[in-house]
């Protein structure tokens, strides 16, 4: 993580509704610089809803959300439009065109979003390719790569545009223990490598206790934030019952799953 500390994004009283029915109040998060930050719940607590309203799909009914600086919640369209590029979004089912090559699928944002000539594309999509190690696999499509690999393209894709802040939607749901442990790895390195800010919504012990650096956990009933911080030390000896029960419940399952005979 970097050292500065610096807020790259701010979420300040955040209520989000759909009709009539409130699913998030006062949530309040600063997210640093560099950070991986796991957004974590029961199923229906609002994870999703939380990323909708974070990335600028869904606008909130109260409060606001700076990216960066950027009031992404108030501010003009040109304001908007700047803050989504400093954004990458890693969706769940890994969302490529199926008709399109790998290559192809990698090049789309770089040819929505810059004046580069071909050349240049084809250059920083073989790069992209490399980096998540799926360099050669240029002209496959995805029906001829394996869930991992698509995941990784799909990885590729969102990094295209070099996203300061990417946000990732269960990146190893459905994935095998060996290929999730790759694509953590693969997360872990990019992290590294480019500093890049993560956001991952997740049920993964794995990714909440050896990826993140850090958890904020949403709750059904309270309608928002029930826990922040680090989760081993949550885990340990948070005040919130509710909080302890889901650590150890998921250690107990993760042990469970994991037995031998
Ligand atoms: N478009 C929508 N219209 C109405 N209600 C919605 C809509 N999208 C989600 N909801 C409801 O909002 C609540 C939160 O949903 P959300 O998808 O954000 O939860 P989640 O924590 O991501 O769940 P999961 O882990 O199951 O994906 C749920 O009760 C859901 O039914």
């Amino acid at each position: 993580m970097e050292n500065n500390d610096r807020t790259i994004i701010e979420v300040r009283d955040l209520e989000a509704r759909y009709g009539e029915t409130t699913i998030l109040k006062d949530v309040n998060i600063d997210v640093r610089a560099g950070e991986i930050l796991a957004v974590i719940g029961g199923s229906g607590c609002g994870k999703t809803t939380l990323l909708k309203h974070m990335v600028g799909l869904s606008r909130p009914y109260g409060g606001h959300i700076t990216i960066d600086g950027i009031d992404i919640t108030n501010g003009d369209e040109k304001s908007f439009a700047r803050a989504l590029r400093k954004i990458g979004i890693l969706f769940q089912g890994g969302a490529l065109f199926s008709s399109m090559t790998i290559a192809e699928n990698v090049a789309l944002p770089l040819r929505a979003f810059t004046d580069l000539p071909p050349d240049a594309v084809g250059t920083l999509v073989r790069m992209k390719l490399c980096s998540v190690d799926l360099g050669g696999y240029e002209h496959h499509l995805p029906s001829e790569l394996s869930g991992g690999m698509i995941k990784r393209a799909a990885l590729a894709r969102s990094l295209a545009l070099n996203p300061e802040i990417l946000f990732l939607d269960e990146p190893t749901a459905g994935l095998d223990p060996v290929i999730s442990a790759e694509i953590e790895a693969l997360i872990m390195r990019i992290n590294h490598q480019f500093r890049t800010t993560m956001i991952i919504i997740t049920h993964s012990l794995d990714i909440i206790y050896e990826v993140a650096h850090r958890v904020v956990m949403l709750d059904k009933s309270a309608k928002g934030i029930i826990a922040q911080g680090d989760p081993k030390e949550l885990r340990r000896s948070s005040p919130n019952a509710v909080v302890r029960q889901f650590f150890n419940r998921q250690a107990n399952l993760s042990k469970r799953s994991t037995w031998q005979p």
